[in-house]
């Protein structure tokens, strides 16, 4: 047996305490053998983790990863003016292989920011997930189809492709890939396609991931079309299942929260991007009260401006405590419950916890920083003073990924070069 042993460090268990302890891994099986402070066996490889916190790899739960490329390209803007005026006619312009430069941007960047695996939807899916197998996450993915302003050839050309997708990559890159069906939203994609799409991925196991309920322009439309709410319009559309999860749910009432409560659904808070494109606060405390399944992630890097999943926890925070005006709410083991295991939870991803017999998907964060000085409260540090860059080590499914800083599955530097030549050349062409 191949093992990995991260030595010497403080390990976040699942019921938030805090232990001294090492974690032994076996790298063949990408599980957790043991944790506990006085393992002997020898290790093939071993990882210090001095004055660390071991915490479980992040689990950026709803992004596009590939608009890494689009960082800083249109900002101050609400979303649909954002969408239609800049974001849509840049993506238009997007060849394959920017989409797979992007993706391995986006892929370093939460490599070291302590990310093990994110659920991703965008187009040239092929390549984000080329990009995926080579740096070693893991990842829910999807092709987002939109049939707005599509006649039904190219509508239906969409959804076959999303469906085509999941079906060809889920249990790629040794299993680490899994995929969903992902139509856009409730109002980007027409009933008539939607109810249909729904029902053929269902009908074949795949989950359905979408954004919802994300600004009221998009709800009150809905709302005065149908005289329904959008998640009432989602359930009778089949979209309300234990499997499938949405992104943002910023705008949902009490009913709507009773329904994602009932059905299991998963909601994706995402917080950095409902402030910058103003779309609202999402009622975060209410959705855990009433026992939904809430994940965290950055949305893409254009709304964010980074894929940094430290960043969103401590937002997650700030803002549940704005939108249930209790500084109570949202409290630390709350957003780090959300960023971890909330998150693996909603995209029905292994990972999320440190314990035996789990994924061998982990963090190891250096404590010995000013900003994380004094160690009063290790949880408190995780989701309000820790940053990406505090990340020392990154493993995932037992491969490490980072160590001491260092990207060991892709090549920063020349990812980084290609980044900025393809943008070039995009501008050119926008
Ligand atoms: C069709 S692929 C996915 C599609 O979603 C766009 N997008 C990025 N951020 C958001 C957001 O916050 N709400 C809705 N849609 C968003 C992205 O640019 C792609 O076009
Ligand atoms: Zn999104």
């Amino acid at each position: 047996m191949n093992t990995l042993r991260i030595a010497g460090g403080q390990v976040l268990r699942p019921d938030a305490t805090v232990e001294d302890a090492d974690v032994l891994v076996d790298r063949d099986e990408g599980t957790i053998l043991d944790i506990g402070a006085d393992l002997d066996a020898e290790a093939d490889e071993t990882l210090d983790a001095e004055g660390c916190l071991v915490t479980p790899g992040l689990v950026n739960a709803h992004c596009h990863v590939a608009m890494t490329l689009l960082r800083g390209y249109a900002d101050d803007k609400p979303l649909d003016a954002w969408l239609r005026e800049d974001i849509w006619p840049a993506e238009g312009a997007l060849t394959p292989e920017d989409v797979r430069v992007g993706a391995e941007l986006g892929l370093v960047e939460m490599i070291k920011s302590g990310t093990t695996a994110f659920a991703d939807m965008y187009f040239h899916v092929p390549e984000v997930a080329d990009a995926v197998a080579e740096a070693g996450l893991r990842a829910r993915l999807g092709h987002g189809v939109v049939t707005l302003g599509k006649d039904d050839e190219d509508a239906r050309a969409d959804i076959d492709e999303s469906l085509d997708v999941a079906r060809e990559f889920d249990g790629a890159a040794d299993g680490r890939i899994r995929t969903a069906a992902m139509p856009h939203s409730l109002t980007t994609v027409a009933e008539e396609y939607l109810r249909e799409f729904v029902a053929d991925a269902h009908d074949e196991g795949i989950p359905v991931h979408y954004h919802a309920n994300e600004t009221t322009d998009e709800v009150d439309p809905i709302v005065d079309e149908r005289g329904e709410r959008p998640l009432s319009y989602a359930k009778d559309l089949g979209m309300l299942t234990d499997d499938d999860f949405l992104a943002h749910g910023v705008h949902v009432d009490d009913a709507e929260i009773d329904l994602l409560a009932e059905a299991g659904t998963g909601v994706v808070h995402c917080p950095a991007s409902n402030m910058k494109l103003a779309s609202g606060m999402a009622p975060v405390q209410k959705l855990l009260d009433a026992g939904v399944t809430v994940g965290l992630g950055t949305d893409g890097a254009a709304s964010n401006n980074d894929l940094d999943m430290f960043d969103e926890m401590r937002d997650a925070a700030m803002l549940g405590k704005l939108a249930a005006d209790d500084a109570s709410a949202v409290a630390a083991p709350d957003v780090v419950r959300m960023a971890t295991a909330g998150s693996a939870d909603a995209i029905d991803l292994p990972g999320g916890a440190l314990e035996v017999g789990g994924a061998a998907d982990l963090a190891v964060v250096d404590l010995d920083a000013p900003h994380l000085t004094p160690a009063n409260d290790l949880v408190s540090h995780l989701a309000y003073a820790a940053r990406g860059s505090d990340v020392r080590h990154t493993v995932c499914d037992g491969r490490v990924l980072m160590r001491d800083r260092e990207v060991l599955t892709l090549d920063e530097d020349a990812v980084m070069a290609r980044a900025r030549e393809a943008v070039a050349s995009l501008r050119e062409r926008v």
